[in-house]
This record gives structure tokens, sequence and C-alpha cells, in this order.
């Protein structure tokens, strides 16, 4: 399912935070969003997740097929970890949640309780609790805060694995994730800058 985001602007606090911003992301890619703190990467995340209105522009299609992990990975605290799952995978019409605790290496963990989980843990949780939604584009806010580098390696495989299943992915990340093809968009003060040599997107090995 493509992503088509056209001339989008974004007010908050009574700031225009973002102006200008456009790509479009065809199924089984990703989309690296790059700029310094407060350039406005979130903003655009949660205007793609329908969390935040848009000023103007236009983004296609709705939040109905977007799966958001944010920085407040949304856990609750006293339900297990493959209760959190189950919740989340219950609600999407998912049937399995053992694919999502294999992915994210939560298997020994399934029984505790999400609020005893350390802070890589809970991330893992957080980012599994979006794979079980089972919806074609993610959206993810720097999901590898607090990860260790083989948990980095399980979420970029966990990653791949979804574009080649024809899903996509907009991922604000500063670290490189290691997934080929990926594209860049840089957002700079008020506007996203295309690339130089191009009216599209660059190729970039992350
Ligand atoms: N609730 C809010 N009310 C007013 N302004 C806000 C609010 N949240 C964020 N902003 C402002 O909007 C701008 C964009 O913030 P945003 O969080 O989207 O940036 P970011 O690129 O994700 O930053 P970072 O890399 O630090 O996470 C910033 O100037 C920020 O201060």
């Amino acid at each position: 399912m493509e992503v088509i985001v056209e001339d989008l602007a974004v007010v908050r606090g009574g700031m225009r935070v973002l102006e200008g911003v456009g790509f479009r992301l065809e199924a089984g890619r990703a989309l690296v969003l790059r700029g310094p703190n407060g350039i406005g990467k979130t903003t655009l995340l949660r205007t793609l997740a329908g969390l935040q209105p848009a000023d103007v522009g236009r983004v296609a299609p709705g939040p109905e097929v977007m799966a958001y992990a944010s920085h407040a990975d949304g856990i609750k605290a006293t339900l297990s970890v493959s209760e959190n799952l189950a919740f989340w995978a219950g609600l999407h019409g998912v049937g399995s949640i053992s694919e999502a605790l294999l992915d994210f290496n939560l298997e020994a963990l399934e029984a505790r309780p999400a609020g005893s989980l350390s802070a890589g843990q809970k991330r893992r949780l957080g980012l599994a609790r979006m794979a079980v939604t089972g919806r074609p584009i993610w959206l993810l806010d720097e999901p590898t805060v607090s990860l260790d580098l083989a948990s980095v390696g399980l979420f970029a495989a966990a990653v791949r694995r979804h574009l080649e299943a024809g899903g996509s992915a907009v991922i604000a990340t500063h670290i490189d994730l290691g997934i080929d093809g990926a594209e860049v968009l840089e957002l700079g003060p008020f506007k996203a800058a295309p690339p130089e040599h191009d009216a599209d997107f660059h190729e970039a090995f992350l």
C-alpha cells in the first residue's frame, strides 16, 4: 500500500512546525526521517497516525492502516507480556502472538508483568505490540532507544520481513539500521528538503 503525503503543514502550540512536506512511499519500502531535535519528525509521524491534525495538505491512506510505536511504549504495566500482546492482537483481529514473541525475543519474558521489565525489554514489547496489529504501515519513533545491539538486529530483521511481505515503514532514527534501499527524508526548517540531484528520493544504505 503506497503512502502519499502532499504539501503537508502542521501547527503545534500555535507555531507551524512542518510546512511543504511531501513524499511518496511504495509498498515494500522504508523511509527514514532525519533532522535535528525539534525539527518535526515526531510531529510528522503523529500526523500520519491520525493523532495530530494537519493544518493543510493531504495524507493517504488514513490512520486505520497505520501502526504507530511512539516514545511512550503504551503498554499496560499490570498485565503480563503475553497478555499485553494478546490484548492488542485481539483488538486488531490478529489470531497469534507467537511470531511477535519470537521476533522480539520475548518468549522467556511472556509471563512477566510488563511493569517489571527493563527499559530495553519494554521497548521490545512496545515494538512487538505494534507488530501484532497486523497493519501494513509501521510508524516508528526512535525505535532503537534503549535497545542493545542484538535487539537492534532483531528489530531491523523484523522491519526487513515486514517490507518483504509488502508492508512499509516510516522510521525516525539517527542510527544505521542496515536496511538496503531505504529512502531518506531530511526535514529542514519549515520544509522537507528534496535531494539535490533528484526530484524524488535518493537511495541510501542505512
Ligand atoms: N505539545 C506541543 N505543543 C507545542 N509545541 C510542541 C509540542 N510538541 C512538540 N512541539 C514543538 O514542535 C516542534 C517539533 O517537535 P517534534 O517532537 O516533532 O520534533 P522531533 O524532530 O521529533 O524532535 P526530537 O529529535 O527531539 O525527537 C518542536 O519545536 C517542539 O518544541
